[in-house]
């Protein structure tokens, strides 16, 4: 069976300790590699391979030369896109049509787009009056921060790892990349790709394990790590918010959310059931901006229900190779009990469940996988765990509103401020709505359209920063300011 290793200073290595932890198939509980679980060796050996290489080659690179190399990391990634759809789909179990759309194309495009992008972002520059009357000049350049720590999910591994490493790495910065212990292999397998890129040895770095006490913890507890980038769960972000607290370094955190979609009675209905169904049930319901609240204008909530519930229940549940198939397994056993935990919730709620609720049937060979039937829940009070907590799962609750006040005030009910959709055919009102949703990404009649030149992050206990263009670049590099007296 193949084992995963740790890639360090251009060297896949295993652990001193010998330890390795078990790389399972959620579609089919069948255990695909073993993974070396990185020690604090292996992590110190990490980041001062990152340390050595920001004075090596890559920190002597032109601007030129550095982003012409990530060009050839996508292209690698593209040149191997089978190879990366493979690996991706079966850590994951999501359909080969969605990761093939979504997951690897991004993966590339992280890279494309950020290697473009510096070279267009302009820097400041101030006259100043002197009491002499000569005059200063002042001028900021950007430097990379230096070593930064990517800590990325399971959810969508090598498009959320690559949307922090690209523009690290365009902006100067070297990495040291901890993957979700769920989904290490394309992570690894872009070690290869970094290499016949020509991405000089130590600029990329992987370790692999867990979060605390584990590879993750010794991770954002070195010291010589100048920032750290995460997507995740909330409480995860403030324990590393904490570890990053010991010498005052920056941090990037997308964090949970339990957002909301608020469907207005003046709305399309077909781009409404449309929108909907994709951000509650896409990848399982694993995706951070997914829509786990709807909220209905009364007039149109029995319709809308009813024609949600015939839309879930068209979704075909399926392993990543079958084609049909647009619902595939969660993550893993471990997550399902979480998700089923609260499908048991509503019911002990009082929900009403409209469809689902429970596992699917499923064939003898993928009767071992983390299956989970998509579920719609009606009628559950505003405090139920079930309608405040983050499930991550493919569900949704359904609740009817009266006024556009109360569904603002719903919409804003939680201490998550991630995304929300908004449906109305009346786009003064949606102007007028969005203005008042309290997070950081709002969709209007759409879910999950993705321009990377965009601010992208959550308010409240979503996060803290914004990434994409600009933003990750002013995340990834130090402004200086040089004041020449004239
Ligand atoms: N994209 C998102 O917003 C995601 C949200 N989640 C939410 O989090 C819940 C739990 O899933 P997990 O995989 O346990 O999420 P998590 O937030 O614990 O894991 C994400 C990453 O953080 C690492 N990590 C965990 N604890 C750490 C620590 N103390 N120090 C450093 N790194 C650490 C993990 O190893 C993984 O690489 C899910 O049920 C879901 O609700 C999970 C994954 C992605
Ligand atoms: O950058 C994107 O397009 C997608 C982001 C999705 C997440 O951050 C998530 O699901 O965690």
């Amino acid at each position: 069976m193949k084992d995963i290793k740790h890639y360090i200073n251009g060297q896949y290595v295993g652990s001193a300790s010998g330890r390795l932890f078990d790389n399972v198939n959620p579609a089919n509980g069948k255990v695909i590699s073993k993974v070396h679980e990185a020690g604090r060796e292996e992590v110190d050996a990490a980041v001062k391979a990152a340390r050595a290489a920001l004075r090596g080659p890559w920190g002597k690179m032109t601007l030129e030369q550095r982003t012409a190399i990530l060009h050839k990391v996508a292209d690698g990634i593209n040149a191997r896109f089978d190879e990366f759809l493979e690996a991706e789909c079966l850590d994951t179990g999501k359909p080969k049509s969605l990761a093939s759309h979504i997951d690897i194309p991004r993966g590339a495009a992280n890279f494309k787009v950020f290697a473009d992008m510096i070279k267009n972002v302009p820097t400041e520059s101030f006259e100043m009056p002197t009491p002499d009357g000569t005059g200063a000049l002042n001028y900021a350049v950007r430097r990379p921060k230096g070593v930064i720590g990517v800590i990325s999910p399971w959810n969508l591994p090598l498009l959320l790892m690559t949307w922090k490493v690209g523009p690290a790495l365009a902006c100067g910065n070297t990495v040291v990349v901890k993957p979700s212990e769920e989904t290490p292999t394309t992570t690894a397998l872009l070690g290869e790709v970094m290499k016949e890129a020509g991405v000089p040895d130590g600029v990329y770095n992987v370790v692999h394990g867990f979060g605390g006490d584990s590879a993750g913890a010794y991770l954002t507890e070195h010291p010589q790590v100048d920032g750290f980038t995460f997507t995740g769960e909330t409480g995860t972000g403030e324990v590393i918010m904490k570890a990053a607290a010991k010498g005052i370094r920056d941090i990037s955190l997308e964090l949970g959310g339990k957002n909301a979609g608020l469907v207005f009675a003046d709305c399309d209905m077909e781009k409404a059931i449309e929108g909907t169904m994709r951000s509650a049930f896409a990848n399982c319901g694993q995706v951070c901006l997914g829509t786990e609240r709807v909220y209905v204008e009364r007039s149109i909530f029995d319709e809308f229900v009813g024609r949600l519930k015939e839309a879930a229940e068209g979704l075909k549940i399926g392993p990543p190779d079958d084609a049909d198939a647009n619902l595939g397994p969660l993550v893993s056993l471990k997550h399902r009990e979480k998700v089923l935990s609260y499908y048991q919730k509503a019911v002990d709620d009082g929900a009403t469940v409209v469809t689902g609720g429970g596992v699917p049937d499923m064939p003898a060979e993928l009767a071992g996988g983390a299956w989970v039937e998509p579920t719609i829940w009606t009628g559950l009070p505003d405090d139920s765990a079930v309608v405040t907590d983050e499930i991550f799962g493919p569900c949704c609750h359904i609740r009817p509103f009266d006024t556009e006040e109360e569904a603002i005030e719903l919409a804003n009910s939680l201490p998550y401020g991630l995304a929300s959709a908004i449906w109305s055919e009346n786009i003064t009102r949606a102007h007028r709505v969005a203005g008042q949703i309290e997070a950081g990404i709002i969709w209007v009649n759409s879910w999950f359209l993705r321009d990377l030149r965009t601010p992208f992050g959550g308010s409240k206990q979503s996060g803290v920063g914004r990434e994409g263009g600009v933003h990750s670049l002013e995340f990834y590099t130090e402004m200086k300011n040089i004041c020449v007296k004239l």
